[in-house]
């Protein structure tokens, strides 16, 4: 649908329409379609329809629905071993769906080809639960590391001789998560928390329109957790990145997305907005 798109009327998430972590709302992003002059319809940066995934014999998730709109949050919960990780990793085409399809920012994802999707990679992002950080090069090596979606050659390997821009680039990235007076210092001498924040910067330094994030303070303790998610949506927030995000905390849910979806026995059993969720909904999808 999104590749008849020919006119965004507002990129940027709007004060009304969809509820944020403050309860106030956003307005769904409008774009006119070709053909259809005076229709507007909402902008979805992820459409997921009758998504499936077995691994060989075993069913993990099948007939999987959603549409997430621009700018929003949403979060994914479940039990250990629903296919949480597996629908993110069929999201961003990092394994293939056994069924359905999955488009991102207009792009179909299921089926491409890996040139369209090393081209879409440029404009999405992912932050894990292991941070993947090249522990020998700097933190400032790290971060240019993120712009490599958008170019590709050695220039981009090493702080040295990365171009004025990306340095650039990647300083203002580190600046925005706290950690510019980092950057030369080898990533295997950061704390678990200044790592996942160091893959933040790498995330957002190519200014990412979706972000995918697999429980990004999985490995922290619970204080630097909370640091690091506040950070992380408090970005995402500023630059109106759409994100897909997991989490085992049903407070993380409720707190950072606008929506929660969940999956359980292999099905989508709960899309609704955060707003309208209490921590004793979510309990049950783990029970
Ligand atoms: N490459 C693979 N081959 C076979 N089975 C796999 C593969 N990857 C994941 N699985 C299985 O798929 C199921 C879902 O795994 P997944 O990691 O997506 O769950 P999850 O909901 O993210 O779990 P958790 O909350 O523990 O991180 C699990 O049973 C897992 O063992």
């Amino acid at each position: 649908m999104t590749s008849s798109v020919t006119d965004l009327v507002d990129d940027k998430p709007a004060a009304q329409g969809l509820p944020d972590q403050t309860g106030a709302q956003r307005a769904p992003v409008l774009t006119h379609v070709q053909g259809t002059p005076n229709a507007t319809v909402p902008l979805h940066d992820i459409s997921v329809e009758g998504l499936s995934k077995t691994f060989g014999d075993t069913a993990i998730f099948s007939d999987v629905n959603f549409r997430l709109l621009r700018g929003e949050a949403v979060a994914l919960v479940g039990a250990n071993g629903t296919g949480k990780s597996t629908l993110l990793r069929c999201l961003l085409g990092l394994i293939p769906a056994s069924g359905g399809t999955v488009e991102v920012l207009g792009h179909r994802i299921t089926g491409a080809r890996a040139r369209d999707l090393r081209h879409l990679r440029a404009r999405t992002g992912l932050v894990a639960q292991k941070h993947n950080l090249v522990p020998r090069l700097s933190v400032l090596s790290n971060v240019i590391h993120g712009l490599l979606g958008a170019h590709s050659g050695p220039r981009f390997w090493s702080q040295s001789f990365a171009p004025p821009t990306a340095r650039a680039a990647a300083m203002q990235a580190l600046t925005q998560v706290g950690l510019a007076h980092l950057a030369d210092r080898r990533a295997d001498r950061l704390s678990g928390g200044q790592s996942q924040r160091v893959a933040i910067a790498r995330a957002l330094v190519a200014n990412p329109q979706v972000l995918i994030a697999d429980e990004p303070c999985a490995s922290l303790d619970p204080a630097a957790g909370e640091e690091v998610m506040a950070l992380f949506f408090k970005l995402v927030r500023e630059q109106g990145v759409t994100v897909v995000f997991t989490s085992h905390h049903i407070d993380h849910a409720l707190d950072y997305g606008d929506r929660v979806i969940g999956l359980a026995e292999g099905r989508l059993a709960l899309d609704a907005t955060a707003a309208s969720l209490t921590s004793t909904d979510l309990r049950g999808l783990y029970d």
